[in-house]
C-alpha cells in the first residue's frame, strides 16, 4: 500500500494568495490539493498544518473515504469553510495519487467520462452597457458559447464584478476590507437594460449568466428574474443570501429564470432543501471549498434525482489545481452543466503548470495520469504571501450590507 509519509502546506502569492498542500507517499508519489479561502487562507494553511497533516502520516492513501470520514467526524466541530477546504485538499491530493498509481487521469476512476468536454463562460464586465457587450463580443470571438454580464450602475463609484483589469478579476484587493457602497434600487434599473441590449448585440445562440452576488432580497430577486425573463438568462446566481434556503420558494413563485447557487457552500447539508424542493436548477459548490471530490460527487448525486445540474465555481481566487479537479468531476458527472473558467494570469499558470485545455468554448482536464496538474515550488518560493481581504458593502446610508 503507498503510504504517506509526509504532507506540506505550500502558501504562494502569484499575484493572488494561493494555499496548495502535497501529499508525499513512501514510493515517492506525490498529489496535489488546493486549499485556498479567498481572504483567509493563513486559517487552512493553520488548520492543515496544525490538525490535519500530523494524522495523514502512515495512513494508507488508497483509503480516500476512509480519510474523508476520520476528517470530516472526527473533527467533532463538523462542516464550516475552513475544515471543508482543508479536507478538500486531502481529498483532490488523494485522488492525484491514485491516478498516478492507476496510470489514469483521475475521471477515468470517476467512472470515465460523460461528455467529450465541459462548456464553460466566461466573464464579460465593463463600467458600462456598451463595455460590457464589447468585452462580452471578446468572448465570443475566442469561442465561448456562455458569457457572464456585469455592468457599472450608474451613480454607484463600483459594483461587484467589474474590474479594473479586463481579462483577470481579483475581488481581494486590499490589506484591509475595501468599504463599497450599493444601491439596489440602482442596480435593479440596469440590469435588465443590460440583458435587452446584450441580446440585440449578441443574439439568441450565446447563454447569458448573471451574478447577483447575494444582495437582493428574495421579492427583489423575484422582480429581477421576471424583468429577465423574455432575455432568457441562462441562470441568475446567488440572488439571495441562501443560508435561508426556504427563502428560494418565495423567488420561484414569481419567475421561471433559472437559478444558481452554491459557491459558498460548505457541504450537502447547505444545499439539501434547495435541491428535494428543486429550488434552484444548478447547485455552484466546488471541488475546493465543499469537501473535494468525493464530496461533491454526493452533492451532484443527490442533485441528478431532481434534476439539478451542476455549474462549479471557478473564480481565479481557486487556484489551477481546483480547475484540474473540478474538471476531472465535471466530465463524469451525469449532471453536469456548466463550469465557471476565469482565466488564471499567466505567473500563475507558469507556477502551476496544467494538463487542462480550453477549445470551441469547451475545457477538457487532458489524460496525464491524477489530476494532471503540478506546483513548481521554487517559482512558488518567490512569491510571498500578502494579506488581501475580500471587500465589504454598504448600502447608501451606511447599513451594512452582503457583498
Ligand atoms: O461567481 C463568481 O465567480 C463570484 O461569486 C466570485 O468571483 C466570488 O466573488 C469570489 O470567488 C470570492 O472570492
Ligand atoms: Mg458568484
Amino acid at each position: 500500500m503507498p503510504k504517506i509519509v509526509a504532507a506540506r502546506v505550500i502558501v504562494t502569492c502569484p499575484g493572488r494568495n494561493f494555499v496548495t498542500l502535497k501529499i508525499e507517499c513512501d514510493d515517492g508519489t506525490t498529489g496535489l490539493g488546493d486549499a485556498t479561502l479567498n481572504g483567509r487562507e493563513l486559517a487552512v494553511a493553520a488548520y492543515l498544518t496544525e490538525h490535519v497533516v500530523p494524522c495523514l502520516i502512515g495512513r494508507d492513501a488508497h483509503r480516500i473515504e476512509d480519510i474523508w470520514q476520520y476528517l470530516y467526524k472526527g473533527a467533532y466541530w463538523r462542516r464550516g469553510p475552513v475544515t471543508m477546504t482543508a479536507i478538500a485538499a486531502v481529498d483532490m491530493a488523494l485522488w492525484d495519487i491514485k491516478g498516478k498509481l492507476a496510470g489514469l487521469a483521475v475521471y477515468q476512476l470517476l467512472g470515465g467520462a460523460c461528455r467529450e468536454g465541459a462548456i464553460v463562460y466566461g466573464h464579460a464586465n465593463g463600467t458600462t452597457i456598451e463595455e460590457t457587450i464589447e468585452a462580452a463580443r471578446e468572448y465570443q470571438r475566442q469561442g465561448y458559447r456562455a458569457i457572464r454580464l456585469q455592468c457599472g450602475v450608474p451613480g454607484m463609484a463600483s459594483t461587484y464584478g467589474v474590474s479594473k483589469d479586463k481579462d483577470f478579476y481579483e475581488p481581494a484587493d486590499s490589506d484591509l476590507p475595501t468599504e463599497n457602497v450599493w444601491s439596489t434600487a440602482k442596480y435593479l434599473r440596469v440590469v435588465p437594460e443590460l440583458f435587452a441590449a446584450a441580446r440585440e448585440a449578441l443574439g439568441w445562440d450565446v447563454h447569458l449568466l448573471h451574478d447577483i452576488h447575494h444582495r437582493l432580497t428574495p421579492i427583489e430577486a423575484g422582480r429581477l428574474g421576471k424583468d429577465l425573463e423574455p432575455y432568457r438568462p441562462f441562470w441568475l446566481e446567488d440572488a439571495t443570501p441562501a443560508e435561508n434556503q426556504a427563502a428560494f420558494r418565495l423567488i420561484r413563485q414569481h419567475t421561471t429564470a433559472p437559478l444558481a447557487v452554491g459557491e459558498v457552500f460548505n457541504s450537502i447539508w447547505d444545499a439539501k432543501t434547495l435541491i428535494e424542493e428543486q429550488l434552484i436548477d444548478y447547485i455552484r459548490a466546488t471541488v475546493v471549498h465543499a469537501g473535494g471530490i468525493t464530496h461533491l460527487r454526493r452533492i451532484a448525486a443527490l442533485a441528478d434525482l431532481y434534476q439539478v445540474r451542476t455549474g462549479c465555481h471557478g473564480a481565479t481566487d481557486l487556484s489551477p489545481v481546483s480547475m484540474a479537479a473540478a474538471l476531472h468531476f465535471d466530465l463524469s458527472v451525469p449532471n453536469f452543466g456548466i463550469q465557471e473558467y476565469m482565466r488564471h494570469t499567466p505567473e500563475t499558470d507558469a507556477v502551476f503548470p496544467h494538463a487542462y485545455t480550453f477549445a470551441d468554448g469547451m475545457m477538457h482536464p487532458g489524460d496525464a495520469p491524477g489530476l494532471g496538474v503540478d506546483i513548481d515550488e521554487a517559482l512558488a518560493a518567490g512569491y510571498e504571501y500578502k494579506r488581501a481581504f475580500l471587500p465589504v458593502n454598504r448600502l447608501e446610508d451606511g447599513t451594512l450590507w452582503s457583498w
